[in-house]
């Protein structure tokens, strides 16, 4: 396999060497670019054009009535390989789905008559930073899926709304490039390399770059390969590489090397290295919560990945109740998977989260509208959240607890006692 392949994306790491690489004949000259080309350098000198993936190059507000919308109209607007790739999920799909439709089951009970000033205070201090509201930009990897600045304009975007943008280990854009992009507070997500001393150096990378705290995902083995992406041969841009690899290092394992073999020490050597507090991202189970805590963790991110890994597993907002129980304030936990609406951010605080993450929205508003389009999806959410909160009838985000929420099913009880 020549260099820039396994540059790219990393197939050997991955184990999907036998698949086909790319599908156009414009791709597959880029992919049989020389090696040294590298990175950005290999998106100008190479054959494949953005036009080749049809990736956005707009940076234009959004007028947005729902994130379902957004959805449709990102479907139409963007290339399939770049659509399917964000917003499938692993296997049949089930999670996925059962991300959005599990919400039903925390129905709303909302207080009348309490004198809520329309002028609800959404910001909130997490983990030393603040939020003017308490929703974030998860990571994600690939933006150049769906934009040619692929990271750098939704780190702009994100910080234009003035919160939190997390930026992924398996970014298309280095890690400095993307801190230099907001102004707002900003996360590096570590995916773990087996390589101790690649880990080590990203981890320096990331402090040296500003970021204040570290999210290690415990979760996943390799990019989500949806059904339909996969039936298109996954195809994934040649002429972007991920940028923190370090081509020194040789191969492409080299920022994703991660088997799912780390334990709870991984905590521990993050913040040793680092001294930042460390998020870990991909719990769904109380006593993973509980033993991340022992070994040092600062925070706990409920998420099944967006249902983009193991197919099967229950929605994050039905694992949440548990973790926030076994939690028990001692560190803040944040929610991600399935959140699309004011009341979904409601329903989630109101079960114990501290804040939650977003993830294909953004990058449908990335896709329509580059930084800008990022900038309405948060404000969009914002406003959602806004009304959410007067007509739930909570004053502040302090007042939101499970009183608000009437669980539907087998646990009510166990919820209400
Ligand atoms: C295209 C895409 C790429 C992702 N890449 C990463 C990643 O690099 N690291 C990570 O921890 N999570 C990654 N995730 C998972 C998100 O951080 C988050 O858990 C999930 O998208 C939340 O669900 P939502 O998309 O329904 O909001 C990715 C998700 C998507 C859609
Ligand atoms: O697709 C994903 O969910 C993901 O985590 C990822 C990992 C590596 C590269 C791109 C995305």
């Amino acid at each position: 396999m020549d260099e820039t392949r396994r540059n790219f994306l990393g197939a050997t790491a991955f184990g999907l060497g036998s698949l086909p690489f790319v599908t156009s004949a414009a791709a597959q000259t880029a992919a049989d670019a020389p090696a040294d080309a590298g990175g950005a350098e290999a998106g100008a000198t190479s054959a494949v054009q953005a036009s080749d993936y049809g990736a956005s190059t707009a940076d234009q507000p959004l007028d947005i009535v729902s994130l379902e919308r957004l959805d449709a109209a990102v479907k139409e607007a963007i290339p399939e390989a770049g659509y399917e790739f964000v917003s499938g999920g692993a296997g049949d799909e089930w999670t996925l789905h059962e991300n959005r439709r599990a919400f039903d089951d925390f129905r709303i009970e909302p207080k009348r008559l309490r004198g809520v000033s329309p002028e609800v205070d959404l910001s909130i201090e997490l983990l030393g930073q603040s939020l003017p509201f308490p929703i974030f930009t998860a990571p994600m990897g690939a933006h150049g899926m769906v934009h040619e600045e692929a990271e750098v304009a939704t780190a702009r975007g994100t910080g234009m709304a003035g919160t939190l943008y997390c930026s992924s280990g398996a970014s298309h854009r280095t890690l400095e490039e993307i801190a230099e992009a907001t102004q707002g507070p900003k996360w590096f997500q570590l995916y773990w390399n087996n390589d101790t001393e690649v880990t080590r150096s990203l981890l320096d990378r990331a402090k040296a770059a500003g970021y204040s705290a570290i999210v290690l995902t415990a979760d996943a083995l390799g990019p989500g390969q949806p059904d339909d992406f996969k039936a298109m041969g996954s195809p994934f841009r040649p002429d972007m590489v991920f940028g923190n690899h370090d081509p020194e290092r040789g191969g492409s394992g080299n920022f994703f090397d991660q088997k799912l073999d780390l334990d709870t020490d991984a905590i521990k050597f993050i913040k040793d290295q680092t001294g930042l507090p460390v998020i870990v991202k991909g719990l769904l189970r109380a006593d993973d919560a509980d033993r991340s805590i022992s070994a040092g963790a600062d925070a706990i991110q409920v998420s099944n990945h967006g249902g983009r890994q193991i197919d099967g597993v229950p929605a994050s907002i039905a694992a949440l109740p548990d973790v926030v129980a076994t939690v028990d304030g001692r560190v803040p936990v944040i929610m991600d998977g399935g959140v699309r609406r004011g009341i979904d951010v409601v329903r989630a605080l109101a079960m114990g989260a501290d804040a939650v993450a977003v993830g294909r929205p953004v990058l449908y508003g990335l896709g329509l509208g580059g930084a800008q389009g990022v900038q309405s999806v948060l404000e969009h959410l914002r406003a959602e959240l806004q009304s959410a909160m007067l007509l739930s009838g909570a004053a502040k985000l302090a007042d939101l607890d499970p009183s608000f929420i009437n669980l539907v099913g087998a646990s009510a009880e166990a919820n209400r006692s």
